[in-house]
């Protein structure tokens, strides 16, 4: 996938200005930055929930935008803090929802299939989503990302809302399912230890633009931008300070 001098406004505000880059098929990408730096409006790009003003995205050489929306976005899976499942069908439908508006019925086996990739066991197809802890929610929510076979997944803030040990749990998860699909995933997190954790590459935004582009070793290895080791000081510290507190 690639971004051609991509370029996105919202009146005075570039949100994403002139971003040229290319992410290798197979790859885990982590897009991190302030609040405000274009991480979002940089992946909405990928799946045309934003349209860039100039510049352009291409998967396998082609434009989005020559593609039918709906079209290009069953092709990929997108995972958002807050999944919106919907309250009236039951986990399995929520699962199943993709295939379904395109014709396809999934067959049980395969939604068990999808809930035992997340680790929940095949007896919750059956429950509402309001019967559902916020976590097994986000597990769903990954689970119907997969659903429709995406060779692209795409997760903003997938694990936010979550306490610190689902958290944990569930990005180790999706790195598996990663692996094991051999996905292409763009990550957008405001956790550096999260992006350093999971991510084979580490995109650094500032102001609508790619200021650092680095591994997680070159990053703890001191290379990148000051506002990139700024991000990398924060777990570092905390590292430290645990062992500390432990000798
Ligand atoms: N639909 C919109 N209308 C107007 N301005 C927008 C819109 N979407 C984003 N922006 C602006 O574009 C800039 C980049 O926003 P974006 O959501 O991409 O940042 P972000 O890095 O994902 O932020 P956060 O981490 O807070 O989610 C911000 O200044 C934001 O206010």
């Amino acid at each position: 996938m690639s971004f051609r001098e991509t370029t996105k406004c919202f009146g005075q505000v570039t949100a994403v200005g002139n971003v040229s880059l290319d992410i290798e098929d197979g790859s885990f990408v982590a897009l991190v930055g302030a609040s405000g730096s274009g991480k979002s409006t940089l992946m909405k790009m990928i799946n045309r929930l934003v349209e860039p003003d100039s510049g352009c995205v291409l998967i396998d050489g082609q434009d989005v935008r020559t593609v039918f929306a709906p079209e290009l976005r069953r092709t990929m899976g997108y995972v958002f803090q807050g999944i919106g499942l919907f309250p009236h069908l039951t986990v399995a439908e929520n699962i199943a929802i993709g295939p379904r508006l395109s014709g396809t019925r999934l067959p049980v086996e395969r939604i068990a299939d999808l809930l035992d990739g997340v680790e929940l066991d095949k007896s919750y197809a059956a429950r509402m989503p309001h019967e559902l802890s916020g976590g097994q929610r986000q597990r769903i929510g990954v689970a119907r990302a997969l659903a429709a076979d995406p060779k692209l997944l795409l997760m903003d803030e997938p694990f936010g809302a979550l306490d610190p040990v689902t958290r944990d749990a569930l990005g180790k998860r999706v790195r598996a399912l990663h692996d094991r699909l051999a996905l292409t995933t763009v990550m957008v997190t405001h956790d550096m230890a999260e992006a350093l954790l999971l991510a084979d590459r580490v995109l650094v935004m500032e102001a609508g633009t790619i200021v650092t582009d680095c591994t997680p070793r070159e990053l703890l290895s001191g290379k990148g931008c000051t506002t990139a080791q700024e991000l990398v000081a924060v777990p570092r510290d905390q590292a430290k300070a645990l062992a500390d507190l432990a000798s």
